[in-house]
């Protein structure tokens, strides 16, 4: 005879995106949420009645809910109030347990942030008989805008469902190669400074798709350094889809941009080259 042994359930790492806009210096809160439920949890096991199993889908929907309706002032005090709504949703629950990674954003400006700590630069060198080649770079620098970003006007067939947008999240992990023509350079001056132009172009233009950020990021590049011939992208569009709460039945709660699903994959992939344009 079998007997159940320790057992719990739950939802593993939503991605939990809060936008507070309340003015026009926005606040992002980037999470990655776990909850899980033990208790009196047999018979969904052992007879297959799930009569007391709170979804692990409704648990995830408390999570992207309770970003608007309680906030997040830390993840401790946010994770506390989850898990307190889990146990009382689910009274065969003994005790719920929610687990919470933040990630950090350094403010790029009013509604633009970089990931902390997170870029690598990178650099590829080829010496010939004939001279020498510089490539500099960086990856992984990611970088959010949480307005100033829209897409519309696109080609529309038969397989389009995407809605046209006026408002969203544009974010990416870029990953950026640029091609001296000279090797007499100070080149860590030169990569802050490259760094610096991409990071201050990107927080302060309008972003009328992924492509135009690039080349608007590029040709910034290009134009106020001189020792630069050409620039490479490779940017994923690291889509934040705006969590539907019409479906909630709990009154007043609205999402005004404000609560994102950060979705992994599939991801747009924009890939462009930025040249200086040779002297007449
Ligand atoms: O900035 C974007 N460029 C695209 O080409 C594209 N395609 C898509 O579905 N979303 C977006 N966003």
């Amino acid at each position: 005879m079998a007997v159940l042994g320790e057992n719990r359930y739950g939802k593993a790492e939503s991605r939990v995106v809060r936008i507070v806009r309340d003015t026009p210096r926005h606040e992002i809160v980037d999470l990655n949420v776990s909850s899980s439920l033990r208790g009196d949890f047999d018979a969904a096991h052992v007879s297959g009645d799930q009569a007391a199993v709170l979804p692990t889908d409704t648990q995830k929907n408390t999570a992207f809910a309770y970003a608007k309706l309680h906030g997040v002032s830390s993840p401790e005090d946010y994770a506390l109030a989850l898990a307190s709504r889990l146990l009382e949703a689910a009274p065969a629950a003994a005790a719920a347990e929610v687990r919470v990674e933040q990630y950090a954003w350094d403010r790029l400006g009013q509604h633009a942030f970089a990931r902390r700590g997170g870029d690598v630069r990178t650099c590829e060198v080829t010496v010939s008989r004939s001279g020498a080649s510089v490539v500099s770079g960086l990856k992984d620098l990611v970088v959010l805008k949480s307005t100033g970003s829209e897409f519309k006007g696109f080609l529309v067939d038969e397989f389009t469902t995407l809605a046209e947008t006026d408002d969203r999240i544009l974010a990416t992990s870029l990953v950026a190669r640029w091609r001296h023509d000279t090797t007499d350079v100070d080149w860590n001056a030169s990569f802050d400074d490259v760094r610096e132009v991409l990071l201050s172009t990107f927080a302060t233009t309008y972003s009328r798709a992924l492509q135009e950020t690039l080349y608007l990021m590029g040709s910034a590049v290009v134009d106020t350094m001189p020792g630069i011939a050409e620039i490479s992208f490779s940017a994923p569009n690291k889509h934040h889809f705006l969590v539907d709460f019409s479906g909630f039945e709990v009154d007043g709660l609205t999402n005004d941009g404000e609560v994102f699903i950060a979705a992994d994959r599939p991801y747009g992939l924009i890939e462009c080259t930025v040249l200086r344009d040779a002297p007449a």
